[in-house]
Order: C-alpha cells, then sequence, then structure tokens
C-alpha cells in the first residue's frame, strides 16, 4: 500500500498569498454536537478554525451554543432549531456528525443536508451521520467531494465488512461502488479512493485513542478541502498531519489529546508552508 508522507504534505499547504481574506480560506459548516455530544462539535470546529478556516458556522443544539462561543469565539453558532438551511448555499464544505447522535431529529438533519448541499460544496460525513446513512440505507448526494471518516465499527456498518474481513481488497470493492473518498480510521489509517491505489499512514499511535480524535481529525479534513485543491491529496495531507503532530507530542506525553492537536496546527502548517515556498525557491 502506498505511504502517506511528510513530502505529500509539503506539495498541497502553500504560503498565502497576501491579498486574500477571509473568504479566500472557505466557509465551513460544521453540523452536530446535539444531545450529550457537545464537545464532538467543539473539538471538530476547533480544528476547522485552527486549521485555517476563514469562517466558521456551528449548527448544533441550542444548550450548546453559550459553551461553544465561550470555547471558540471565532465560530458562529446557529441552533438546528433555526433556519440554518438558508446558510448552506454560502458554504465551501459541509461537515455533518461529531456527536449528532441517532436520534430522529439528527436523521432530519442528515436527509436535510444531504437534499439541499450543491455540486459545487464538499462533504464530510463522520460519527453518527455515518451510522444513520448506513442504518437507514441513504444515497449520497452528489457534491464537489464526499468524504466519508469511519473507525472500523462505522465501517462496518457503512460498507457490511466485519472488521475481521476489512482488509484493503474488500474495502477497496467497496469504495470503487461509492462516489466517496474513505478514510478508514484505526492504527496506521486508511485512505481509500474509487479506482486508485489505496494509501495509508505509518504516522500516529495508541496515545490518539482519546474520545474526540477523530472529531477533530473531521474539522480537519473539512478545513483542507475548503483552503486546498478539492482531491484526495488534500485528504491525505490532512490525514497525514492530524496523526503527525500526535507523534510529536507523544515524545513527551503518554497521551495526546485532541484539542492540543489542534493548538499545533497553525505553527505545524506554517512549517510545511514555508518546506512548500522553499523547494520552489529551489
Ligand atoms: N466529547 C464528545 O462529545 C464525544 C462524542 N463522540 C460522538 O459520539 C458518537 C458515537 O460515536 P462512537 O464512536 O463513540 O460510538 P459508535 O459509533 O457506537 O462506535 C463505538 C463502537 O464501535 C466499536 N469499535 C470497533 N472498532 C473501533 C475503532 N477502531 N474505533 C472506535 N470504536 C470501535 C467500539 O468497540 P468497544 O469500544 O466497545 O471495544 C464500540 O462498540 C459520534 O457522533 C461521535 O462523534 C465521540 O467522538 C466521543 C467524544
Ligand atoms: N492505536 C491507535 N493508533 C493510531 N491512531 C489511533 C489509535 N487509536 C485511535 N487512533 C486515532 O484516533 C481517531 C479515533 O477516531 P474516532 O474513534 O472516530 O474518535 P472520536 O469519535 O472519539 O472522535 C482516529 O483518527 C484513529 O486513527
Ligand atoms: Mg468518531
Amino acid at each position: 500500500m502506498q505511504i502517506i508522507d511528510e513530502a505529500l504534505v509539503e506539495q498541497i499547504i502553500t504560503p498565502r498569498p497576501l491579498d486574500s481574506h477571509k473568504g479566500t480560506y472557505a466557509r465551513v459548516m460544521l453540523i452536530g454536537g446535539l444531545q450529550h455530544y457537545h464537545g464532538a462539535i467543539m473539538l471538530a470546529s476547533k480544528a476547522a478554525v485552527y486549521g485555517g478556516s476563514g469562517l466558521v458556522t456551528v449548527v448544533t443544539d441550542s444548550q450548546a451554543i453559550t459553551a461553544l462561543n465561550m470555547y471558540l469565539p471565532e465560530a458562529m453558532v446557529i441552533s438546528y432549531q433555526d433556519d440554518y438551511q438558508k446558510l448552506i448555499i454560502n458554504q465551501d464544505v459541509v461537515v455533518i456528525g461529531p456527536g449528532l447522535g441517532t436520534s430522529t431529529q439528527a436523521l432530519t438533519i442528515l436527509k436535510n443536508i444531504f437534499a439541499i448541499i450543491t455540486p459545487n460544496q464538499c462533504l464530510v460525513i463522520d460519527g453518527s451521520a455515518l451510522t444513520l446513512f448506513a442504518n437507514n440505507q441513504l444515497s449520497l448526494p452528489i457534491t464537489k467531494l464526499t468524504v466519508l471518516t469511519p473507525h472500523q465499527m462505522e465501517w462496518q456498518r457503512v460498507s457490511g465488512i466485519k472488521i475481521a474481513d476489512q482488509n484493503d481488497i474488500t474495502n477497496q470493492a467497496i469504495v470503487d461502488n461509492l462516489n466517496a473518498i474513505v478514510i478508514v480510521k484505526k492504527h496506521h489509517s486508511e485512505l481509500y479512493t474509487p479506482h486508485l491505489p489505496a494509501q495509508k499512514i505509518i504516522v500516529g499511535g495508541p496515545y490518539q485513542a482519546t474520545g474526540g480524535m477523530g472529531d477533530t481529525l473531521a474539522g480537519l479534513v473539512g478545513i483542507f478541502l475548503g483552503q486546498f485543491k478539492t482531491t484526495a491529496k488534500t485528504v491525505a495531507a490532512a490525514l497525514y498531519i492530524h496523526s503527525a503532530i500526535a507523534d510529536k507530542l507523544a515524545a513527551k506525553q503518554y497521551v495526546v489529546l485532541p484539542s492540543h492537536i489542534s493548538d499545533c496546527l497553525p505553527a505545524t502548517m506554517a512549517h510545511f508552508a514555508q518546506q512548500n515556498h522553499n523547494k520552489k525557491a529551489n
């Protein structure tokens, strides 16, 4: 399997043009954090802001709004009980699922998004949205690019392949018939693109086994697609950097917190942008 490495990330993360503004760097909407899962959407949204999004809008439970505003004042927050649908047309990327839960309300929201999203927008489907997608036999909408980010059990639900039987051949066969890129999250997560060779990371480790780690990845994939090219390489770069930061932190820590990965994003991305600049100058 092809290995996703640092050289690929250097190609993706480019220095910012001087005459750019917040609108240049993607409007990302993140939807989730219902019931007792407020933290999940907070962590996903933090990754989107710290990963560079110009404008982040969070759609969540009305009870989570104050906490979100205090945790992440850079983000705009709207309740799912309000008319969030009218804001979707302005988004470059929609991330749905972190802490969405599997209630009837959550299913209604997911169906709404699938109905409203357009072929000019990217969609990242994570967490409970994957479970709802699998359990209700929904069809994926037509988008610019759709990325699914299941852990192995979520992938079992979506693909029908038992965890013990998940391998590059069985996984690829399912992805070839899905109009989406899939990250199967595990130790050394794998990235599948329809009809292209599978790839994997060889960074990351068990210090990442903390609730919210996948939510953080979903937000990061969303903002990478928003501000960089809409390609599988960009998804691979987000996957790599998430775990590469964890490795660095784990040199001095027993566990790595998801929010700490987001804290490290601006400096790590500056490093890769500098590498990109140096390579182009040489
Ligand atoms: N702070 C918050 O608000 C947080 C909110 N969160 C939100 O919660 C929602 C539900 O998501 P979920 O992942 O917790 O539950 P679910 O989909 O039932 O999967 C768990 C089942 O799968 C199994 N399993 C097997 N292999 C696995 C693997 N490689 N990785 C992981 N699990 C694996 C696992 O096996 P077990 O642990 O029992 O051995 C168990 O039986 C979702 O919206 C998410 O965003 C969380 O992010 C946490 C922080
Ligand atoms: N042992 C491990 N080695 C490498 N990465 C791990 C390990 N355990 C968990 N992770 C990473 O942590 C994240 C877990 O995702 P997920 O289960 O969706 O978390 P959550 O839903 O709690 O945010 C994935 O990116 C996964 O690859
Ligand atoms: Mg998850």
